[in-house]
């Protein structure tokens, strides 16, 4: 087994699993589960919104040209003769100084240019009122396309579903919705040392807390998973799993034995199951271990054992590669600058990624940062990101900063 590695830049080992991603396909699904999900086809206008002139006021709807002599205290009558709410149509045509009392969402009845507002009149005997000032054609309506005109495209293929694009395509009448399929994920977590999450502690052994971790990562993502049996850190047990999994998911995550100890198998069954590895070192701290590896079309993410390493290996590596394979537009994650709270003093060799509390304006390490950490990642909710070769960094310098566990990303990457 080799021992030295080559360690890739992140925006090459990015760029390396970016370029491997094969699109999962398409299929249909009800409105009321496309939330989250990839948009597969361009969401075009069918007709107009809205697709009637109609009222934005509860008021009257009138003819404008009645209302030109209306001024101050020459106030101008009018004469209800209809009187409707909105889903229904009025089947008067508005003649001279008539008027249709009419709710908002209400269509414009046939005649009429114009709206208004009940606060802009004055009652005048059981089926009248007055005005006091002129409308012009056209003033307080709704108009026909205003909003959208039909053939127009609104979203294209690649974009979140988010509730606004739910709302569009309950608008257009999308009772099923063309999404990307999403990628189903297996999760294996391998340690000999690693007790499920209801099994009391004993010497030497930890629980496992990256699987459930990985399962909750990808959730949030609304992305479906396959737990497997904890391995123990035995050659033949995991690779019959890693085969097992290629066969049952469209990609696997693991975590743990992946670096260069007696009993890091997962160089060896890259290798056995002929799978190529793109990079096996990253300039990056933490998660410098992380490996991934295709075989067929699949990835194999190789993430390493240490939490926060783990953690930081999915955020950066695996969240864009399931993106691009759904198709996804926008598939990097976010980032912003912001003001350092805090001294930062140790070198970086390597980019080193700090989780860490942004709010707003400023950020700081969110406590104990050591790539074995656990804490710093609960109470995080970014990742500083201090560029390699840096010497340390003093408060109030601004730092680019890498924003989690927002719905949707970005379509460039920081790095
Ligand atoms: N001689 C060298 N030793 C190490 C190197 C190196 O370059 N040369 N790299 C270090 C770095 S950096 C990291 S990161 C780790 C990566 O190790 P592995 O990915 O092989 O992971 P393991 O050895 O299996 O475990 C590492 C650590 O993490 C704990 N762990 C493992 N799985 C879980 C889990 N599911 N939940 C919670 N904690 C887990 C495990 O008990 C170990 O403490 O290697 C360094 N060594
Ligand atoms: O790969 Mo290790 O997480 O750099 O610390
Ligand atoms: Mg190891």
């Amino acid at each position: 087994m080799e021992k030295t590695r080559n360690p890739v830049s992140v925006a090459e080992a990015v760029a390396r699993v970016i370029a491997k991603a094969v699109r999962t396909g398409t299929e249909s699904v009800p409105l009321a589960e496309s939330y989250g999900r990839i948009l597969a086809e361009p969401l075009t206008a069918t007709h107009d919104v809205p697709h009637f002139t109609r009222s934005p006021y509860d008021g009257y709807a009138i003819r404008s040209a009645d209302s030109a002599e209306a001024f101050g205290g020459n106030r101008v009558t009018f004469t209800v003769v209809d009187h409707i709410g909105a889903g229904q149509v009025s089947r008067v045509t508005v003649g001279a100084y008539e008027a249709v009392r009419l709710m908002t969402g209400a269509a414009l009845p046939a005649g009429a240019d114009a709206v208004v507002m009940f606060e802009q009149t004055a009652e005048a005997g059981p089926l009248g009122f007055t005005i006091r000032k002129a409308f012009a054609s056209g003033e307080n309506l709704s108009l026909q396309g205003e909003d959208m005109q039909a053939g127009e495209q609104i979203i294209p293929a690649g974009s979140f579903i988010q509730p606004g694009t739910i709302a569009l395509l309950a608008t257009f009448g999308y009772a099923q919705v063309k999404v990307a399929r999403r990628p189903v994920v297996g999760i294996l977590s391998i340690g000999t040392e690693l007790l499920d999450v209801a099994t009391p502690l004993e010497p030497g052994k930890i629980r496992n807390s990256n699987g459930p971790m990985i399962a909750a990562q990808l959730a949030r993502m609304g992305i479906p998973f396959k737990m497997y049996e904890t391995a123990a850190d035995q050659l033949e047990e995991s690779l019959l799993t890693v085969q097992q999994a290629l066969l049952e998911t469209d990609c696997l995550i693991t975590t743990g034995g992946v670096s260069v100890g007696d009993y890091d198998y997962l160089p060896e069954i890259y290798s056995r199951i002929g799978a190529e590895v793109l990079f096996n070192k990253v300039a990056m701290r933490p998660g410098s271990v992380t490996t991934v590896a295709v075989s067929g079309n699949k990835f194999l993410f190789g993430l390493s054992g240490n939490p926060s390493a783990c953690f930081t290996g999915f955020e950066l590596f695996v969240r864009p590669a399931l993106l691009q394979m759904t198709g996804a537009d926008k598939v990097y994650l976010p980032y912003t600058k912001a003001v350092l709270a805090e001294d930062f003093s140790k070198a970086n060799p390597f980019t080193r990624f700090i989780r860490a509390v942004y709010d707003g304006f400023s950020v700081r390490p969110a406590g104990f940062n050591k790539s074995n950490a656990v804490s710093s990642i609960a109470r995080g909710n970014s990742l500083i990101v201090l560029p390699g070769g840096t010497r340390g960094y003093s408060a109030g310098t601004a730092v680019d900063v890498l924003l989690l566990g927002v719905e949707e990303g970005t379509d460039e990457w920081l790095l």
